[in-house]
């Protein structure tokens, strides 16, 4: 007690500031104490937000293709403003966000209000001031150009300032594909992959990606629709125009980083719109060449966790190899008494996953 009481005179700090110091402290120690339920003693080493699929439109409620789905896309905005909210005022302030694609949807393009959404999320999410990952999804590509995602807010290659070595090699340049890495913390590097670099909806016609995205698209489904799936059930329903893939040359970078990142002994958690494992996802929503990032993720020890968004019912699976596949549930499909966002917790030894609404808690061990 003295010694807290020399400090406190010696640091000179006025009682309103000793007050808030306290609550402070004392919300750290509940924080800590939330956090102890989860099984984590310690303080993490950083924290970050993760939030997927809010789709925003300023118009009435509707319903996914199917109809079996209700999709929420003014009350999208209200939700994100929660999650907001909840990060801006946790104690452990979040080091980052990752929106995981489809900030906005489609129907803004409809509606010609495709730059007014984009600046509502946008200002929403700079109201917590945290730095904000984008990955890029289907919808940005229904709204926006390549080259005007590259000129927008939605490009956050440049929010990184961490990457003081290999710069160069810090984001990919052959063809402007939106890939880039970044380390928040010693030890630890985030993946940001492109699944639309490979597609008819990324791409435009005449590019040798767009052709190549034909080919494959062609070799695979006959329909005259092509965002109609080829067969009803099982893994070739992924090769649909809403999804995408990954060129040979981001994967060549991918492997080529992850080895960089094996060397140095870093944990690696990649992140993109579609996801990449059959079993954290229902199939339709399978990026077309989820096999070929597999098998380089699995090539790497460190690689630790693949987080993508896309399906909006979520999903979960820890692979052969111990890589963690988390697939966040959409805040579009999510009712607005609840909610679908999640905070990380990053130690040593594991991530620990505080999920909000529809997101579950997770303890993730490093393999
Ligand atoms: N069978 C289908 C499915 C969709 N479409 C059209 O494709 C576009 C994208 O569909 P949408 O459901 O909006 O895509 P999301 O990214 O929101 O969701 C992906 C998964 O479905 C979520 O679980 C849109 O224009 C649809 O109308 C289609 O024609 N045929």
């Amino acid at each position: 007690m003295l010694k807290f009481k020399s400090s406190f005179r010696n640091s000179c700090i006025s009682e309103g500031k000793f007050f808030g110091w306290w609550a402070k402290s004392a919300r750290l120690t509940s924080r800590l104490t939330q956090i102890n339920k989860m099984g984590d003693s310690e303080p993490p080493l950083f924290t970050f937000g993760v939030i997927a699929d809010v789709q925003y439109a300023d118009i009435e409620d509707g319903f996914n293709f199917k109809h079996t789905r209700k999709r929420y896309y003014r009350n999208s905005l209200r939700l994100l403003r929660r999650a907001n909210e909840k990060w801006k005022s946790e104690v452990i302030q979040p080091s980052f966000i990752i929106q995981l694609g489809d900030v906005i949807d489609g129907f803004n393009k409809k509606y010609n209000a495709s730059e007014r959404a984009l600046e509502t999320v946008v200002n929403e999410l700079d109201r917590s001031e945290i730095g904000v990952h984008h990955v890029w999804g289907n919808h940005e590509f229904y709204n926006f150009s390549r080259d005007d995602l590259m000129m927008s807010a939605l490009n956050s290659r440049t929010v990184d300032d961490t990457v003081t070595e290999d710069a160069d090699e810090s984001r990919l340049h052959t063809e402007e594909s939106y890939a880039y890495h970044f380390s928040p913390a010693p030890h630890f590097r985030f993946v940001v992959l492109d699944a639309y670099d490979l597609s008819l909806i990324g791409r435009k016609e005449p590019s040798v990606r767009y052709y190549q995205a034909l080919e494959i698209m062609k070799a695979h489904n006959n329909n005259d629709d092509l965002n109609n799936p080829p067969v009803p059930k099982g893994l070739e329903q992924r090769f649909v125009k809403f999804n995408g893939g990954f060129s040979q040359g981001q994967l060549d970078w991918l492997d080529r980083l992850l080895t960089r990142s094996d060397e140095k002994l870093e944990k690696v958690i990649v992140v993109s719109h579609l996801p990449v494992h059959p079993y954290s996802t229902d199939p339709i929503c399978l990026a077309w060449n989820y096999d070929g990032v597999l098998s380089i993720l699995h090539s790497h020890k460190c690689v630790v966790c693949f987080m993508a968004g896309h399906d909006h019912d979520g999903g979960y699976y820890r692979d052969s190899f111990g890589v963690h596949h988390l697939t966040f549930e959409g805040v579009i499909e999510t009712p607005p008494e609840s909610d679908a966002f999640g905070t990380v917790y990053v130690y040593e030894d594991r991530m620990t996953l505080k999920g909000n609404g529809r997101v579950s808690d997770r303890v993730l061990f490093y393999p």
